[in-house]
């Protein structure tokens, strides 16, 4: 197994008006991503859905429970934040803050080449070129800076520098919510053969069941902080869960009217 999630829990400690209280965001989670599988994680606002990829990219500490990732422990200190960072990549919904003005698209995709690869100048710039062809968009754009590019350029930018670091699972935090839908599908499809490619795992994070369904075989439905049900392909296996088979319903219904 890949990842494995035992009884995750995380609570916020909140403070008002000299009475503090806690917030239960993720609740007893357990869950199992093997090496190349896809899973859609979908769920209403506030279920917990990024807090859990904070947990697992540790950008947040655990309460109670453990994460494994190849059987060591990620919060317990087995795995350095750079072998973690290895391993799983995080796309946030907009990552374009990660991305410094200063730098051109090229500077930008190089830095983890050199950061993790001893590569030299002329493979790098290969490595380029088909990093930034593989999201899409051409070469041109290796000379361009970030404000010169659209929203979704930008988050094509950060996908390939997610891909350049190799990783074993890709997360998607609603990393394509904020594009169109012509852009949504063609990354879709980008992800689709890189994983075919590259035997890559994804979970990929949406409120929208839609969008998973068109990635993911796999869809795990979150609800107020815990894991309700997970099926591991929703084109043969029925959603029993009440609130996973209303998601479902409403699902149906919007595609049956578009
Ligand atoms: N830093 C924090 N401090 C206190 N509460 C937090 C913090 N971060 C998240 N929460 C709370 O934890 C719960 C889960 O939030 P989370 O962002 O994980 O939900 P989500 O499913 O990703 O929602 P969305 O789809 O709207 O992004 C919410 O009730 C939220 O208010």
């Amino acid at each position: 197994m890949f990842l494995k999630l035992e009884s995750v829990t995380k609570e916020y400690q909140t403070q008002r008006r000299f009475r503090s209280s806690s917030i239960t965001a993720v609740d007893t989670v357990s869950l199992n991503i093997k090496k190349g599988e896809r899973i859609g994680l979908v769920g209403e606002s506030g279920s917990g859905k990024s807090t859990l990829a904070k947990l697992i990219t540790k950008f947040e500490s655990i309460t109670k429970g453990e994460i494994f990732i190849n059987g060591y422990s990620v919060h317990n200190g087995d795995l350095s934040e750079l072998e973690l960072y290895k391993k799983v990549q995080l796309v946030f919904q907009d990552s374009s803050f990660s991305l410094s003005p200063r730098m051109p698209v090229k500077a930008l995709i190089e830095e983890p080449l050199r950061n993790f690869f001893k590569l030299n100048k002329e493979e790098r710039e290969k490595k380029c070129f088909s990093l930034i062809q593989k999201v899409g968009l051409d070469e041109t754009f290796l000379e361009r800076y970030p404000g010169e590019l659209s929203g979704g350029q930008k988050q094509r930018v950060c996908i390939a520098r997610a891909i350049a670091v190799e990783p074993e699972l890709i997360i998607f935090d609603e990393s394509l919510a904020s594009l169109d839908q012509p852009a949504q599908m063609s990354i879709i499809h980008m992800l689709l053969d890189l994983q075919k490619e590259k035997g890559l795992a994804y979970l990929f994070i949406t409120h929208d069941l839609a969008s998973a369904k068109k990635l993911c075989e796999g869809i795990a439905v979150m609800y107020k902080g815990k894991i309700v049900e997970v099926v591991k392909d929703w084109k043969t296996d029925p959603f029993t869960h009440p609130y996973a088979k209303l998601l479902f319903h409403k699902n149906e219904v919007k595609t049956i009217f578009l």
